[in-house]
């Protein structure tokens, strides 16, 4: 199977090359784990499959039209992208790879116009839009925040917290703290996912407020553990901060991997944006 790797601020994805299609009989799972094994596979935080749509808003996989999915526009702006986490579980959304599939339909010619710059990408949670900046940057419309258990109590390891929820499509529990450097991520993190407040498990944002308009920001993500970035863990933050009152309408979020700036006009989509590379090309 040829694939790429690509990288959004250090949150790696495998994608798979056009004309490439993964194997979704049984043992599915165990196939998307092995290939994101940093030592045994590929290595990354997950696995993406973007498919082409026809102007019909059916899928077109390898040439040959499958049933609608959804109403889409022609001109061949439009792409069904499916997100896998690490352990083989399916997600509804990723932020940070709907920039790395932006510069993949660019870079592959995969649009009727090589001169489009906007995508229309069909994911599981709905329409996301990103855009192709002049400065090597992607901005991506990332749709409106969705409400989700609103303000929430969590315990792990007897340490009490209050957590914003949010969801971008997929559930973002988001824990603001006064001295990010002292939190233990991977034993909270882990134990949070699976808080039985979230039946579909949840991505964990601890964050602080540094400066006015920066938001320091650590992530533990449902399906991948300790992550360099989270594009809508960073969405999420943003917008706790500003139910919060920590924030106005637009800050960077400083990540381990470095930062994405995060927009949320009040009613309107959130906007992330940020870099996207390709790593390398192989085959395995
Ligand atoms: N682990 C997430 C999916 C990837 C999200 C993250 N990588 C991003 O950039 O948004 C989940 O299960 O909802």
């Amino acid at each position: 199977m040829n694939f790429s790797k690509w990288t959004g601020l250090g949150n790696d994805f495998v994608l798979l090359e056009p004309g490439e299609s993964l194997d979704f009989s049984s043992g599915f799972e165990q196939r998307i784990i092995k290939l994101c094994d940093r030592r045994f596979g590929i290595g990354a935080d997950g696995v993406v499959v973007v498919t082409p749509m026809d102007g019909d808003g059916c899928l077109v996989l390898n040439g040959i039209s499958e049933g609608p999915v959804s109403k889409a526009v022609a001109n061949g702006v439009d792409f069904e992208m499916r997100i896998f986490n690490a352990d083989g579980s399916e997600a509804a959304m990723c932020g940070n790879a709907t920039r790395c599939v932006a510069k993949y339909i660019q870079t592959r010619g995969l649009a009727k116009d090589a001169n489009t710059k906007v995508f229309n990408l069909h994911t599981k949670s709905g329409l996301v839009r990103p855009a192709l900046l002049d400065d090597g940057r992607v901005c991506v419309d990332m749709g409106l925040p969705r409400t989700f258990l609103g303000s929430i109590k969590l315990t792990a390891d007897c340490y009490d917290f209050t957590a914003e929820t949010v969801s971008m499509g997929n559930p973002h529990a988001v824990i603001f703290v006064d001295d990010i450097e002292k939190i233990q991520l991977e034993n909270w993190g882990s134990v949070l996912e699976v808080d039985r407040q979230f039946p579909d498990r949840c991505n964990i944002e601890f964050a602080q407020v540094v400066a006015p308009g920066k938001i320091r920001m650590r992530v533990w993500e449902r399906g991948c553990g300790v992550t360099m970035a989270c594009g809508t863990g960073s969405c999420a933050t943003l917008v706790a901060a500003q139910r919060t009152g920590r924030v106005g309408v637009e800050a960077d979020v400083i990540l381990d991997g470095g930062t994405l700036h995060i927009k949320h006009e009040e009613d309107g989509p959130v906007l992330m944006t940020g870099p996207a590379q390709e790593v390398f090309k192989g085959t395995i």
